[in-house]
């Protein structure tokens, strides 16, 4: 889709509004230069009734192209808009396992920086659409005073317009291999930024990560300087070959056709009165093809979300397959495999045979790298199984009830997220919180306020209690935790075990903890060790 089809899609019923207005544009220029060449010719005709009908086309045009950039303006921003809203909303149907092939560094760029440049440029298309018709008003201009100049400049125009299109496929390839670069270079500023506590322990570390973000900043030095020489070198032909028009006009021309002296000063009029046009045409058309390219990008973002979407299909909103209570969270068979970028088969999961009881506490343990974490996921339906079936109550957990399912779970995985607000429980009762707050041993460090939490920046283990508030308001039948307790001193970590754990048992949760707390297994209905992604053994405590 280019900028054009954007607009036009997008203005709707206003199109032919914002098309009239452009041509009324166009035509009050055209109005203003034969205006003038008559008056030129004709100094009788001066007075007040030509004076007031040149003020009247010329707020006419006024009016006319104000109108036809604002709108257009508009128009652009709410398709941008639109735009976003719509990457947002596939970003989050979209599952983990796409977001996580797709990276940040390109969803940021091209929500950002790429529907920037649309911005930027758009509202410019509007200059171009006006110009390009005052070049043709120009141009039919001509032909009315001279058929044989018309066909002259007719060919050089579209000799120009051939090789300048050439050019542009050029430009092209180098935008989308700049937008590459910099979704790289963006990648390794991301990567120092989170880890800028070890950049500065380690001066060489910096300098390393440093020397690649320095040669990233090149490759888009090179690509822009490139790509700006591109458009230099298109400009400077564009108006050589206009020189050229002229020359061909005023030398060449009357040297083989009969043209009179009168007709070849209103032709050069013309000719000059298109210098301004040409010109917006001239540098607008980098800005076109940006447009386009950054387009492009978000639509590329688009295609990749529709297919992560498409490859997991999840129904949202799907009826709620659970409504009485879930019963025994069984594994059958359950394999999981992480796919590495090359294609090729990575880490994997099981065949998992596994049976969680509702209502029970179950433990995983196992060494690092064991599959614990991943297995979790697998369990909770945040990743497909690749073999073998998870059934829940019986029922097998597939795309038509996944969602539902993960509906059923509050989570604290190892790499939680706190959010700036309660999102999802935005309607809780404040006292709820304030008292959570308070058992958590968190009051004198944050409070509840404007629906969310005061203040986040705390210790690990601190900030794993917020998100164990958030676990336990949501108040969900089944509550998984990822090495919770790791983080937390000793006396909350007995706290989770021994206090915490029986009282969500008691209101007749199921809890899957991953934990290497040896000394707290007892604490467990049962304990399922792990090793080498696959289940070692399982003991009833
Ligand atoms: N996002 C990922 N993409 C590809 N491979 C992954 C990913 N996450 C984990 N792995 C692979 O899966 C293996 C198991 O990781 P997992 O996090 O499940 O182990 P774990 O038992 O929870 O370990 P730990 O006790 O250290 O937390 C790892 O060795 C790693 O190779």
């Amino acid at each position: 889709m280019t900028i054009v089809d954007l607009i036009v899609q997008e203005a709707g019923r206003e199109r032919s509004r914002i098309l009239t207005a452009a041509s009324m544009a166009g035509a009050t220029s055209m109005f203003v230069l034969i205006g003038a060449n008559v008056v030129a010719g004709a100094p009788e005709l001066l007075g007040f009734l030509a004076a007031g009908l040149f003020a009247l086309v010329v707020a006419g045009h006024y009016l006319s192209a104000k109108y036809v950039y604002y709108r257009t303006a508009t128009v652009v921003e709410s398709a941008l808009h639109r735009i976003r809203i719509r990457i947002v909303d596939k970003l989050e149907k979209a599952d983990i396992q796409g977001i996580e092939r797709i990276g940040a560094a390109e969803i940021h760029d091209a929500i950002t920086e790429n529907l920037s440049v649309v911005s930027h440029y758009g509202p410019l298309i509007a200059a171009f659409l006006q110009a390009a018709l005052i070049l043709a008003f120009a141009v039919l201009y001509v032909a009315w005073i001279s058929l044989p100049t018309f066909i002259a400049i007719s060919f050089l125009l579209t000799i120009g317009y051939l090789t300048y299109r050439e050019r542009a496929k050029e430009l092209e390839r180098y935008l989308q291999r700049l937008g590459d670069a910099r979704v790289a270079f963006f990648d390794l500023l991301t990567d120092l930024l989170k880890g800028f506590k070890e950049v500065k322990l380690s001066q060489r570390r910096g300098r390393d990560i440093c020397a690649d973000i320095e040669r990233s900043s090149g490759a888009l030095r090179g690509f822009n300087l490139r790509s700006g020489e591109m458009n230099g070198d298109n400009f400077i032909f564009a108006s050589s070959n206009l020189y050229a028009l002229l020359g061909v006009i005023v030398i060449v021309l009357p040297q083989h056709i009969d043209v009179d002296s009168s007709a070849l000063v209103d032709i050069v009029a013309a000719i000059l009165f298109l210098w301004g046009p040409m010109t917006v045409l001239i540098t607008g058309a980098p800005a076109y093809i940006r447009s386009n390219v950054a387009l492009d990008r978000a639509r590329t973002l688009e295609e990749k979300l529709d297919k992560a979407i498409q490859e997991t299909r999840i129904a949202q909103d799907a009826e709620d397959t659970w409504r009485g209570g879930f019963g025994v969270i069984a594994g059958r068979g359950v394999e999981f495999e992480y796919v590495s970028d090359d294609g090729d088969g990575a880490f994997r999961v099981g065949p998992l045979d596994v049976e969680i009881p509702e209502g029970e506490i179950v433990f995983i343990v196992g060494g690092n790298g064991s599959g614990k974490s991943t297995a979790l996921k697998v369990l909770t339906g945040l990743y497909p199984p690749t073999g073998g079936e998870l059934r829940v109550g019986g029922i097998r957990v597939d795309s038509s009830n996944v969602a539902a399912y993960r509906e059923k779970i509050s989570a604290i995985y190892s790499d939680f997220h706190l959010f700036a607000k309660l999102y999802g429980l935005l309607d809780v009762d404040p006292a709820a919180v304030h008292r959570l707050i308070e058992q958590m041993g968190l009051h004198q460090k944050t409070s509840f306020e404007n629906e969310g939490f005061t203040n986040r920046n705390l210790s690990t283990g601190q900030r794993k209690r917020l998100a164990m508030i958030v676990a336990l308001l949501e108040d969900r039948p089944i509550c998984v935790f990822d090495e919770w307790a790791a983080d937390q001193d000793p006396e909350f970590r007995a706290h989770f075990y021994e206090e915490l754990l029986p009282t969500l048992k008691q209101r007749g949760k199921t809890v899957i903890a991953v934990t290497h707390d040896d000394r707290f297994f007892h604490c467990a209905d049962r304990v399922i060790t792990m090793e080498y992604g696959r289940i070692r053994s399982v003991e009833r405590a």
